[in-house]
């Protein structure tokens, strides 16, 4: 339903932040995007709902080519992809129904959005949606009253009202607690599941990335180094995405081993023997 072709980003300051990103995304796949800081996968998210312009290559969602798209129509195709945000991007002084309901601003004019005045089918849906994601008593509450994983889960829910194709999230577990981290990703997950909704998600710990996502693809310096099932993310691909570290080892037993520095980087004798594969072995290709 998604389709990346020979996506490249080169930012007007130079910067190369994507090269050549071919991606195929089917209906109800959670793919997790991971990669060391830099690695591109902001630009990558953001290229999709065009907050950056990609300055190459074709993005289509479904029968849409995305990167033609202006004005109105561009506003209709960001409506079928919702955004979560790391910093969950609620209004503080509103309640949670008003944050929630703010999804529908691209759907109803102007002054109905301003004077609040929401149709009532929207209102029935957010109390749903509100109900869904385990905040069926917190409607009234203003949205700077809530912890970090209400606020995330009424991002969610806001996300989810415009009833989107694909669910955009970007870091969203990065404030989190582990336990409310690890009930985030399933909720995303249960609702990818219930809605058919295919996900991006952006994350930095792997090991959330490989409990919940159907597929995982690393970036590194802006190229795709790795595609493909949670089971097949070994050691030695992690170091391709993220360069040399001993991933295996505990804190305990890595004080006994000859740890030793190369660059800015640290890497240990049992893994000094592994020699990094060309890029292009290591990536499995394509969608699974
Ligand atoms: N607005 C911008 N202008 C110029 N260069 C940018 C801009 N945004 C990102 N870059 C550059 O593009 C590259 C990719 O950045 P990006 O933020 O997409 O990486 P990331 O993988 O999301 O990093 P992080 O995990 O730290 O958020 C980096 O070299 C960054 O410096």
């Amino acid at each position: 339903m998604l389709t990346l072709t020979g996506v490249g980003k080169r930012y007007p300051t130079g910067d190369r932040a994507l090269t050549d990103i071919e991606l195929s995304l089917p209906k109800g796949q959670v793919m997790a995007l991971i990669g060391p800081s830099g690695a591109g996968k902001s630009t990558l998210i953001r290229c999709v709902n065009r907050l950056v312009e990609p300055t190459q290559g074709s993005i289509r969602l479904e029968d849409a080519e995305l990167t033609t798209l202006s004005g109105n129509r561009l506003r209709q195709a960001r409506r079928s992809m919702g955004m979560i945000f790391q910093e969950y991007a609620l209004v503080d002084r509103l309640t949670v129904m008003e944050n929630v309901l703010s999804g529908q601003l691209g759907y109803v004019g102007f002054w109905r959005s301003f004077l609040r005045r929401y149709p009532q089918e929207a209102v029935a849906e957010a109390f749903r949606l509100l109900e869904r994601v385990g905040l069926p008593h917190a409607i009234d509450k203003r949205a700077d009253a809530l912890s970090g994983g209400q606020r995330q889960r009424v991002g969610i829910a806001r996300a989810l009202l415009q009833s989107p194709k694909l669910l955009l999230v970007d870091e969203p577990t990065a404030s989190l607690d582990p336990k409310t981290s690890r009930q985030i990703m399933r909720l995303i997950r249960e609702l990818c599941a219930e809605r058919e909704l295919a996900a991006i998600i952006n994350i930095h710990d792997v090991a959330l990335a490989k409990q919940f996502a159907d597929r995982i693809v690393g970036l590194r310096a802006g190229e795709i180094v790795f595609d493909g099932k949670p089971c097949e993310l070994t050691s030695e691909i992690l170091t391709t995405i993220y360069g040399e570290e001993d991933w295996d080892t505990s804190p305990e037993s890595a004080e006994s081993d000859d740890v030793q520095t190369v660059g800015d980087t640290f890497t240990s004798q049992p893994y000094a023997a592994h020699t990094q594969r060309p890029l292009a072995s290591v990536a499995s290709g394509g969608a699974l």
